[in-house]
């Protein structure tokens, strides 16, 4: 797989239709409906919903529309390669597997079959903090592969310190720091719902294995896990950061160091004066501010900002080849896929993650080629039009 995305194509056609039917289908753009029909209404209501009314998801897949590939005949593009290098991680494709937090409320094995899913497709998987699984053993199911860490920044420094101590000995190479989610915002499918996996006991994994955590517990989880439980949840709500303390974080993590929630340019200019290595223009895949802007719509300004100081990253409703196509052409060194790989470790765990990635990275290659292109650095914002 690891260089030939489009080869996919050629094993459902010319190998497999007989025996070998994909476990759900390679529309990405369907997929979340054959989700609906078979997860359980808790767990679909709350990957597939979105902060308020859903507006700023729509807002996402909009702004997509509005730019237009306009392809280019008899350029040498029969053999593509799309593999490439971001902050120092290679990667088969310019794509990482977003921080989705609490994975097993989609499949028992959660984070576990995404990790090994992720090394098998040679794409770096984001763990998030907030993961179902303990970072390590994250960690050993991804093996050899490629893995960042996402941070949500807890308001105890010696946690901090603790969980970036522990990826860092687990071979987590960046840290991606969530911005945009210091509270949860207004989401009616959950509270329609009563659903909110964290109170339930999931995506706790990693404060229970954690001794700077647990240290500060009057009684373990074993003894009162409701406690242990709002003491995690509320250690990553409240706004008490600052610009001003990003140095923190400089002096317990040595690697790269990524900001994510950024839609604003001057946000984008502060990550850069700050010192940080990269930023993901994102909106949280719409969960956060309903009514925000679509998270495409400010990429082409910030990469004019800032694309010369640090690696600029996006996601936020890509959903087939050609949207990765589009938000590369607009400066993205790579991209986030979140929901769908998600739609597709619900599905068929491991194999749903593969099948969900592959397809789209299928699509990305022949659209590629089909467009003219041979690399993702052959794109240009002059591949597209504003319609
Ligand atoms: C169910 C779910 C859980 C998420 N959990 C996290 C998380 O723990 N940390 C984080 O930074 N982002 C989280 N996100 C946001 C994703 O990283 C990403 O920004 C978003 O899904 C991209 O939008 P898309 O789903 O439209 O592709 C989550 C998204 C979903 C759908
Ligand atoms: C305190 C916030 C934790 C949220 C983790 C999951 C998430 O990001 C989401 O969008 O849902």
């Amino acid at each position: 797989m690891p260089g030939q995305p489009a080869q996919y194509q050629n094993e459902i056609y010319l190998h497999g239709l007989a025996d070998q039917v994909p476990p759900f289908t390679t529309d990405a753009t369907l997929v979340e409906s054959v989700a609906r029909e078979r997860m359980a209404p808790g767990p679909f209501g709350y990957v597939s919903g979105g902060a308020g009314c859903g507006d700023t998801m729509r807002a996402n897949r909009a702004a997509f529309g509005r730019w237009r590939i306009v392809p280019r005949m008899l350029t040498d593009a029969t053999t593509r390669d799309v593999a490439t290098t971001v902050l120092g991680t290679p990667m088969a494709a310019p794509v990482l597997l977003a921080p989705v937090g609490v994975q097993s409320i989609v499949h028992p094995d959660g984070e576990l079959a995404t990790a090994r899913a992720a090394a098998a497709l040679g794409v770096p998987m984001v763990l998030s903090t907030a993961s179902s699984y303990p970072l390590e053993e994250v960690a050993d199911a991804n093996g050899a592969g490629q893995r960042w860490f996402q941070l949500y920044w807890p308001n105890e420094p010696e946690v901090c310190a603790s969980l970036l101590h522990r990826a860092k000995l687990a071979g987590y190479s960046a840290l991606v720091v969530t911005l945009d989610t210091w509270t949860l915002a207004w989401r009616p499918r959950d509270l329609d719902q009563a659903y909110l996996p964290f109170l339930r006991g999931t995506g706790v994994a990693n404060a229970f294995t954690d001794p700077a955590f647990l240290a500060g517990l009057a009684k373990p989880p074993e003894e009162d896990q409701a406690m242990a439980v709002l003491r995690w949840v509320s250690m990553f709500t409240g706004q008490d950061k600052r610009w001003d303390q990003l140095p923190f974080l400089r002096e317990h993590w040595d690697g790269p160091i990524v900001l994510k929630g950024i839609q604003h340019v001057d946000d984008a200019r502060r990550a850069a004066d700050a010192g940080m290595d990269g930023i993901v223009v994102s909106n949280h895949g719409g969960r956060q501010v309903d009514g925000a802007i679509g998270a495409l719509e400010v990429l082409p300004e910030i990469v004019s900002a800032v694309g010369d100081r640090l690696t600029v990253l996006f996601d936020s409703g890509v959903r087939t080849g050609a949207d990765l196509l589009k938000a590369l052409a607009l400066g993205a060194s790579a991209v986030l896929l979140g929901r769908p790989y998600v739609y597709g470790l619900a599905l068929a765990g491991e194999d749903g993650v593969r099948h969900a990635v592959r397809s789209l990275l299928a699509e990305f290659d022949l659209t590629l080629g089909l467009s003219g292109h041979r690399t993702p650095a052959d794109l240009t914002p002059e591949s597209l039009r504003h319609a």
